[in-house]
């Protein structure tokens, strides 16, 4: 196993998730049971009601210039901060690949999934991000993430020699999710009345980041969470999730957490941070989490795609008016993403770094 580097965080020891499901405990835990306040609400009905399904967007409309679907788009973004694409021109074969290999990966011996280690307090590797201190509580879930563009931010270390071919196809797959990226960024600002090309050029070379996450199945859904609720720190982010899986993901609307069912071959896209306050809050980046299953493992592919981390950013002027009072500051986006990867996952707090706190005059 290849060594982990010394690192002034403390995390304590963190449970592998596949190795403890394999002793099929009846308990869970300490560590991963979460406080009252915090337990899921697991769906009781197998669908939500209609009225609270996901907008889907259709990208062949969008690609053919359709003011219609560009109107949905924007709907979508500010009423949902999320939606589902379908016909987005991604090989299908591509994303059973991806999948496939994932799937791989997290089924190897963890010996061998260890020679990638997350350093405590890192987020690229194997392991739990986003642990810092030994009595925070653990999510339901492996994951393994790798930066990707711009390239110093690649770790040759940590890219899997086996299963074959796995960084050529997470290559190819990350140039598709890529190009998916700047084509819907750019149909995002003409819903915004921008210029179709604003985010690609203020963006510079964007980084783009890849996670794939397995949750386990656990006895006790109830007192875990697969992954705690956050905001995503990203411009966009795309969620692909495998195939056959259960329902596992929650956004957070009208304060009640909302079970998301997956469209076959889909893609689910969220705004991020950085297009909330590039809007002044006009797009939120809406919370989210994952929930364990108790029979099922679900497995997730996810892309963060955000700006250089050179680009400086603050509302821009379109989105700021006496009606609409500037809500965040202007800051470097390198050192948002410090402070992101720095910091628990809790919410929307992330956010608060950017965010003018406004006098309480009572
Ligand atoms: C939940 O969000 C994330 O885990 C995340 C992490 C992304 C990253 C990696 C997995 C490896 C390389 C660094 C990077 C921070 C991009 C979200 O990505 C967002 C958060 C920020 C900030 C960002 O730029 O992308
Ligand atoms: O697995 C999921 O559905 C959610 C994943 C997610 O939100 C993330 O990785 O940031
Ligand atoms: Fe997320």
């Amino acid at each position: 196993m290849a060594p982990v580097p010394n690192s002034p965080v403390k995390v304590g020891h963190i449970d592998d998730v596949q190795e403890l499901r394999k002793t099929k405990p009846r308990t869970v835990p300490h560590r991963f049971v979460r406080d009252m306040t915090d337990r899921p609400t697991l769906p009781t009905t197998p669908l939500p009601p209609p009225d609270t399904h996901m907008p889907v967007i259709d990208f062949s409309k969008l690609t053919k210039g359709n003011k219609d679907e560009i109107f949905n788009l924007a709907t979508a973004c500010q009423e949902w901060g999320f939606f589902q694409v379908i016909n987005h021109e991604i090989d299908l074969n591509l994303l059973e690949r991806i999948e496939n290999l994932s799937r791989e990966f997290f089924m190897l011996p963890l010996e061998e999934k260890q020679k990638y280690p997350m350093a405590p307090g890192t987020v690229q590797g194997y392991g739990q991000a986003f642990v810092f201190s030994e009595d925070q509580k653990l999510d339901w879930c492996n994951m393994f993430a790798l930066g990707l563009e711009p390239e110093y931010l690649r770790n040759p270390n940590l890219w899997p020699k086996r299963p074959e071919r796995f960084s050529e196809t997470v290559e190819e797959y990350s140039r598709e999710i890529r190009k998916l990226c700047y084509n819907l960024l750019k149909d995002i600002a003409l819903g915004l009345d921008l210029k179709g090309d604003v985010f690609e050029k203020m963006f510079g070379v964007s980084v783009q980041a890849i996670r794939m996450n397995y949750y386990p199945p656990c006895s006790r859904p109830d007192l875990v969470l697969g992954l705690s609720p956050h905001s995503d720190g990203s411009a966009l982010t795309v969620l692909q999730q495998a195939k056959g899986g259960p329902v596992g993901l929650q956004i957070l609307k009208n304060n009640t957490w909302l079970p998301i069912q997956p469209i076959p071959n889909a893609l689910v896209i969220n705004i991020g941070d950085t297009i909330e306050v590039l809007t002044n809050g006009k797009y939120r980046s809406v919370e989210h989490r994952a929930v364990a299953h108790e029979e099922k493992d679900r497995l997730s592919i996810v892309t963060f795609f955000a700006p250089s981390y050179e680009v400086e950013l603050g509302p821009m002027p379109e989105f700021v008016d006496e009606n609409h009072p500037c809500m965040y500051r202007r800051y470097n986006h390198g050192e948002y993403s410090k402070h992101y990867v720095t910091n628990k996952l809790q919410g929307k707090k992330t956010l608060d770094f950017a965010k003018i706190q406004t006098k309480n005059t009572n």
